[in-house]
């Protein structure tokens, strides 16, 4: 017999299992036949799949109470496991972001943040809720060699031992802790509560579950796969605990979808909206796609191919009828039907997301908060479907505190505007703070505040809404509609911009007079064609170092400060006061946006020095 360590983060994960995060133990007993039904699959598609030898005429799931011992048992006949597969399933955690998630977990156990307990399969170990010790007995199918036996008893080891009489499968048996009611610890042996458990959480399981021997044994799951029943025959609540069972979240979902095709292609699906984002929404390793099922008979989990990236967070089931149970995930990839399945779904997905956005506003604007900025990844990478999903998107504008669609959008266009005016950055207030703004909000102009770093990208493949077109107003020059009759400025001001032109030559590329501008001195401008200095950041926090691009600074020729400075230009040509202005000048726009000064040591001790002049 050997005796192991758990692996750290396993540790604390048992730690916060010992100690009961969940209010609700009784889940221990859904996540051991969770467990046990997906080794029951696992065995059917490597009999179906690799050929391998084994009995699949009855695959259960048994079990078996024993009031006086006060130990449950959950056994199965599915593919079992290896000496070397128990250390590493069961003595370590695998996933990705684990230590990060256990901090969140353990702040989460102080709040009680169910939902945030909810994102983290607990699996095998939430077993430790309910017991003082835990012994797994398994056999892998299809190898000659010996069952092993672990056993812990939830702290700091646990110990491995030959087990040379298991059967196939794995055998799972809990020793109950007392029962305790008032901390929501009940009599797991007690028939009744075994059944209410089962009916509750896990009717759906395609495999019986049978409790009892002999002519007592009684199965206690219907079985029917709850994506081939009616909508009209099947309770929310049994959706909620699906949804539960194939996503791990414990919040209810925001809206369930059906689907189904019959004809030349048939298939069925289940698809559910989330109602809160998972914390790996953006990580690049986090689980994603579809479970896919063939005739009932489950294929695979994770299917990437039958839903885009953009849609991630959709989770559910697909099953169809006229594919091989072999196929591989490289042949899904090229299929035919998998491809129009795809197509089919993500239609769906973003005519329910305008169904919520058109009947139910408050829906939307949990999802779009959630899920808005993964959608918007679509725009980038689904050209056919842009257009639908700029239908569905909202944004933040200057015209109110609530987003708007685009098509509201241009309901409030003013006359004779032809674009729409969009301002990227950081946040709502540095993007209304920003100077670029002032002649915008001045005249009335609503202006679409874009702060998620995928808007940097997307606005440069959408080319118009409607026929108008989206018009960054920090890029190019701008010529509002109602600026046109506007007075020349007094005095020429050619000299002046040539000398700031000079002067400035390392930090800009052109100095010119602004139309934007209406209470602030200066402001910077991106050339039409340039990336914008987010995007170039963005870029570079990616560790893609691109050249620096070069900004246009406009100056308002209507403020004290540069009137001022033409005159005193035109006066004194060298004055040797004029190439700090210049450089003020700059600094002060730069900051104004939110961007960063190249030496902001330099900047404070010129500010200084000119403000000393003044008191
Ligand atoms: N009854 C079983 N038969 C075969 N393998 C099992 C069984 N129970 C657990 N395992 C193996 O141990 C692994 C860890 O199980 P655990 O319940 O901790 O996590 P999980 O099921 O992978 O994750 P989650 O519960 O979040 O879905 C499983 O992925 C599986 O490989």
């Amino acid at each position: 017999m050997e005796t192991l360590e758990f692996q750290a983060e396993a540790r604390q994960l048992l730690q916060l299992m010992v100690h009961s995060i969940y209010s609700n133990k009784d889940i221990f007993l859904r996540e051991l036949i969770s467990n046990a039904s997906d080794a029951l699959d696992k065995l059917r598609l490597a009999v179906l799949q690799d050929g391998l030898e084994a009995d699949t005429s009855d695959l259960h799931i048994e079990i078996e109470s024993d009031a006086e011992a006060r130990t449950l048992t959950v056994r199965d006949n599915g593919i079992g496991m290896t000496h070397d597969e128990v250390v590493a399933l069961i003595g370590t955690i695998a996933k990705s972001g684990t230590a990060e998630l256990l901090a969140k977990l353990k702040e989460a156990t102080e709040t009680k943040d169910a939902a945030l307990i909810g994102q983290f399969g607990v699996g095998f170990y939430s077993t430790f809720m309910v017991a003082d010790k835990v012994t797994l007995t398994t056999r892998k199918a299809g190898t000659d060699g010996h069952g092993t036996r672990w056993e812990s008893a939830g702290e700091g080891t646990y110990t491995i031992d030959d087990a040379p009489d298991a059967p196939v499968g794995t055998s799972v048996t809990v020793h109950l802790r007392p029962k305790d009611e008032e901390d929501a610890l009940f009599d797991y042996t007690d028939e009744w509560k075994i059944k209410e458990i089962v009916k509750r959480y896990s009717d759906f399981i395609s495999f019986p579950i049978r409790m009892g021997s002999g002519d007592e044994a009684a199965t206690l799951n219907s079985m029917k796969a709850l994506w081939a029943r009616p909508r009209s025959e099947v309770s929310d609540e049994e959706y909620h605990q699906f949804y539960r069972h194939i996503s791990h979240d414990w919040t209810d979902p925001l809206e369930i979808i059906n689907m189904r095709a019959e004809g030349t292609f048939e298939y069925e699906a289940l698809l559910f909206l989330p109602a809160r984002a998972p914390h790996d929404l953006f990580q690049r390793d986090a689980r994603r796609g579809l479970q896919l099922y063939v005739k009932r008979v489950f294929i695979m989990d994770d299917s990437r191919e039958l839903i885009p990236d953009y849609l991630r967070f959709v989770k559910g089931v697909v099953d169809a009828a006229d594919l091989s149970l072999n196929i591989s995930r490289e042949i899904l990839q090229q299929d035919r039907h998998i491809q129009m399945i795809r197509r089919r779904l993500v239609k769906k997905v973003l005519s329910t997301i305008k169904d919520l956005l058109n009947n139910h506003p408050e829906k939307y604007a949990t999802f779009w908060r959630e899920f808005g900025r993964a959608v918007k990844e679509g725009l980038l990478n689904d050209p056919d479907n842009q257009k639908a999903i700029l239908d569905v998107a909202t944004f933040a504008s200057t015209a109110g505190d609530e987003p708007t669609t685009l098509a509201a959008y241009l309901e409030r266009v003013k006359e004779g505007q032809e674009e729409i005016y969009y301002l990227t950055g950081e946040s709502r207030s540095q993007v209304e703070n920003s100077p670029h703004m002032e002649a915008f909000q001045a005249q009335g102009y609503e202006v679409l505040i874009l702060t998620d770093p995928v808007d940097e990208v997307w606005v440069e493949a959408v080319p118009d809404y409607d026929g108008k077109k989206l018009q960054s107003i920090a890029r190019g020059s701008v010529d509002l509609p109602s600026e046109k009759e506007k007075p020349e400025p007094e005095g020429d001001f050619g000299p002046l911009l040539t000398f700031l032109g000079e002067k400035l030559e390392e930090q800009v590329k052109e100095v010119r007079l602004s139309h934007r501008l209406t209470t602030s001195a200066a402001c910077l401008v991106s050339d039409a064609n340039d990336i914008t200095p987010t995007l170039e950041k963005m870029y570079r926090a990616m560790g893609q170092e691109g050249p620096r691009v070069k900004r246009i600074l406009e100056l308002n020729p209507d403020h004290p400060l540069v009137s001022g400075l033409r005159e005193a230009h035109e006066r004194q040509a060298d004055d040797p006061a004029l190439p700090d202005t210049a450089e003020l000048l700059y600094g002060t726009a730069l900051l104004a946006e939110g961007g960063d000064l190249e030496d902001p040591a330099r900047f404070a001790k010129l500010l200084a020095d000119r403000l000393a002049r003044t008191v």
